[in-house]
């Protein structure tokens, strides 16, 4: 295994626990790959055994009706929840040394700043992945500040380039998101994770809740940034539209396991599993 050799040393406060072997099947220029993981909420089933790989630039969505177990996979992935068994492996940058490394047997400090660093996540509210206390321009900036930009008028010009580009005017630099509009918050939330040129983004639902003509927008603006960035993307949906606009690959999930995944056209235009032929013609309430 390799460690990236900006991460900061691991000192006796945050040894990392022992490493298994790496898997034997990880693929050379993958970017992430996922194990069978399972995560248990007591005695019920949040997602069982997932196992999968992505490549950088590729975009994989995940679908399902209501409690088929697609967010607790993405929290899983991104450590919002503990998981009860599997593994989840990154290939870090060749920057930074290459090589894959086990986010659950890397330190704290180390894995969150490879997340910060390398990661965004779009949540389906805004308001839990944005400051509402402070300016946009704030919002913005403050990622980069978090990775070491020191330089104010750096940092305000980066923040106003990104208003532009998720097509906020810039007279809003100084205002608070919570005098946006709901599609402008969510534009705003991206650029905040964009902002450092992530190379893997996590999106969650990420037009739900929007008005349709407000979705549509939005969505051309998130296929745009990921096409242009060469972005990762697992994007979770239950919008089977927004699953067909923007994935590449999809994985169909019930009751917390994957039933069928592959190619986007081909999930969609010739479904196998029962299930999601079900889901294809909207019999199921997704
Ligand atoms: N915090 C929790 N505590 C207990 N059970 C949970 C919790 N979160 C999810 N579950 C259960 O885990 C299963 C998967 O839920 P999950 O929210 O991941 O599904 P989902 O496909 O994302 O659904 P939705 O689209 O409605 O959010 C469901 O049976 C759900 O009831």
């Amino acid at each position: 295994m390799t460690t990236p050799a900006s991460l900061p040393a691991t000192g006796q406060a945050t040894a990392e626990p022992p490493r298994a072997p790496l898997p034997a099947d990880l693929p050379e220029d993958g970017l992430l790959a996922v194990r069978d993981l399972t995560v248990r909420y007591g005695r019920r089933l949040g997602c069982a055994e997932v196992t999968f790989d992505l490549w950088p630039g590729e975009v994989l969505g995940i679908v399902g009706e209501s409690g088929s177990g697609k967010t607790t996979l993405l929290n899983a992935l991104t450590g919002r929840v503990a998981i009860d068994g599997g593994r989840r492996l990154y290939a870090v940058p060749a920057d930074d040394g290459g090589g894959w490394v086990d986010l659950d047997t890397l330190s704290e400090p180390k894995r969150r700043l490879l997340m910060r660093r390398d990661w965004g996540i779009v949540h389906q509210h805004p308001r839990d992945g944005l400051r509402l206390a402070v300016s946009a321009g704030a919002n913005i900036g403050e990622p980069l500040m978090a990775l070491g930009a020191r330089h104010y008028g750096d940092i305000r010009s980066q923040a106003l380039g990104w208003l532009d580009k998720v097509e906020i005017a810039p007279e809003r630099i100084d205002d608070l998101p919570r005098t946006f509009s709901g599609g402008m918050q969510q534009r705003l939330q991206i650029a905040r994770n964009l902002v450092t040129g992530p190379r893997l983004v996590f999106m969650d639902e990420p037009t739900g809740g929007l008005d349709v003509s407000v979705q549509a927008r939005l969505l051309d603006l998130v296929r745009g940034l990921v096409d242009e960035m060469g972005l990762a993307a697992v994007i979770v949906t239950h919008d089977l539209a927004v699953a067909r606009l923007l994935a590449h690959r999809l994985m169909v999930m019930k009751e917390g396991r994957v039933v069928e995944s592959g190619l986007t056209d081909q999930v969609l235009d010739d479904p196998h599993h029962p299930y999601t032929q079900l889901l294809v013609s909207s019999v199921l309430q997704v």
